[in-house]
């Protein structure tokens, strides 16, 4: 399908973990008004959902559809929901494993319609990583599971790189989902320039910046303090910054990561560089918890998430705030035009 073909998809939605907000947040965000949202439809189990909207006292119609197609067909102001083959139970705050087939075959439709150019792209709602582990998911999340769906597709390897972006910060950790104590193991000159290269060509692929500025964290206080308090910075971080630059990237490091996310700092760049997740997560969640997006870079496909988590504790209550989400949506949707309209490299 032509590029201009899958910008006139729908988009995709997983609600992710059953327990957790998804359900609440896209039942609220059809309930709000499906004008103000681009064609989308739903994977879900119809008698979960159904369930949660009569909890959340919320009316709303469901249009079962058997293909991303008869996206446009359903009647106007109800919910298009592709219904999975495995079964849900409806358990808010109470995650139950035998929900688990279903939350994975979700992504994993999702992400076929959305390589077969039927979707748009792919907006997930948040998974409870311990339950999927317990039913034998073997990925740290949606970031890796995703590049090994497309990687098994395409035949060729790819490196994910996980970008949160809201309207105050974006930033990319290098290293992902790995404990804190992995990081100088796995953290290498190469991985941070792959990291960057797949970030600049994406932005101007995707997300609409033709010559992205990037800000590249240090690893260890003070960037090191020039080898005095570590030395990754000068001998990692630094070798990537140069071949970085030689290749005609706008990027500048290492620099001291406490000091480069105020507001004077975060208007040098388009998108801070961090060596791992919190120091990435932490600045993007605390500036705007409610409108950052967490999107995968580098994958045949466009996918956003919201930046929170399954808040398992609001569940089923009706107090789960829909922004990010909402933005993770629309952004896959602008994301989705914008890669219509950008010429091939
Ligand atoms: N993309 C994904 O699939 C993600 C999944 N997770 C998973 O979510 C689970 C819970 O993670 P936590 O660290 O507890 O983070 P969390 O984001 O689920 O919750 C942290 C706190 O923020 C509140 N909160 C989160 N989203 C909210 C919303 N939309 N409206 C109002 N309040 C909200 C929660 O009630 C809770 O008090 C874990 O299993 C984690 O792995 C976390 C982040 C992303
Ligand atoms: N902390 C961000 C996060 O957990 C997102 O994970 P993913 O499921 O999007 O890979």
């Amino acid at each position: 399908m032509t590029r201009q073909g899958r910008a006139a998809a729908p988009l995709a939605v997983t609600l992710g973990e059953p327990s957790g907000v998804g359900p609440d947040i896209v039942l609220a965000l059809q309930a709000a008004g499906s004008g103000s949202l681009p064609p989308l439809f739903v994977l879900a189990d119809p008698a979960m959902l159904t369930a949660r909207a009569e909890r959340l006292g919320l009316t709303l119609g469901m249009s079962p559809i058997a293909g991303p197609e008869e996206v446009a067909d359903v009647e106007p102001g109800t919910l298009a929901v592709l219904p999975l083959s495995n079964t849900q139970a409806e358990t808010p705050r109470t995650p139950d494993s035998r929900n688990g087939a279903g939350t994975i075959e979700a992504i994993d439709r999702a992400t076929a319609f959305a390589l077969d150019g039927r979707a748009a792209g792919i907006v997930t709602g948040p998974i409870d990583k311990k339950a999927l582990y317990d039913v034998g998911f073997r990925h740290p999340g949606h970031t890796e599971y995703l590049a090994e769906l497309c990687s098994r597709r395409t035949g060729a390897p790819l490196t994910p790189v996980m970008l949160l972006t809201g309207p105050e910060l974006s930033c990319v950790p290098v290293t992902i989902h790995i404990p804190l104590a992995e990081v100088p193991k796995q953290l290498t000159t190469e991985l941070i320039v792959s990291t960057c290269r797949i970030t600049a060509a994406d932005y101007r692929r995707r997300l609409g910046v033709a010559s992205p500025r990037l800000a590249i964290s240090g690893l260890n206080p003070h960037a090191g303090e020039k080898g005095a308090i570590g030395n990754e910075d000068e001998r990692i971080v630094r070798p990537a910054v140069e071949i970085l630059r030689a290749e005609g990237i706008d990027a500048v490091g290492p620099l001291p990561a406490d000091t480069m996310f105020h507001r004077e700092a975060r208007a040098l760049y388009d998108v801070a560089i961090c060596m791992y997740h919190d120091q990435a997560l932490i600045p993007a969640k605390t500036l705007a918890f409610d409108k950052t997006v967490n999107v995968t870079l580098g994958l045949p496909i466009i996918r956003t998430s919201p930046d929170h988590g399954t808040a398992a504790d609001i569940a089923g209550t009706g107090r789960a705030r829909p922004d990010s989400f909402r933005a993770a949506i629309a952004l896959a949707w602008r994301m989705a035009e914008a890669e219509a309209t950008t010429p091939s490299a």
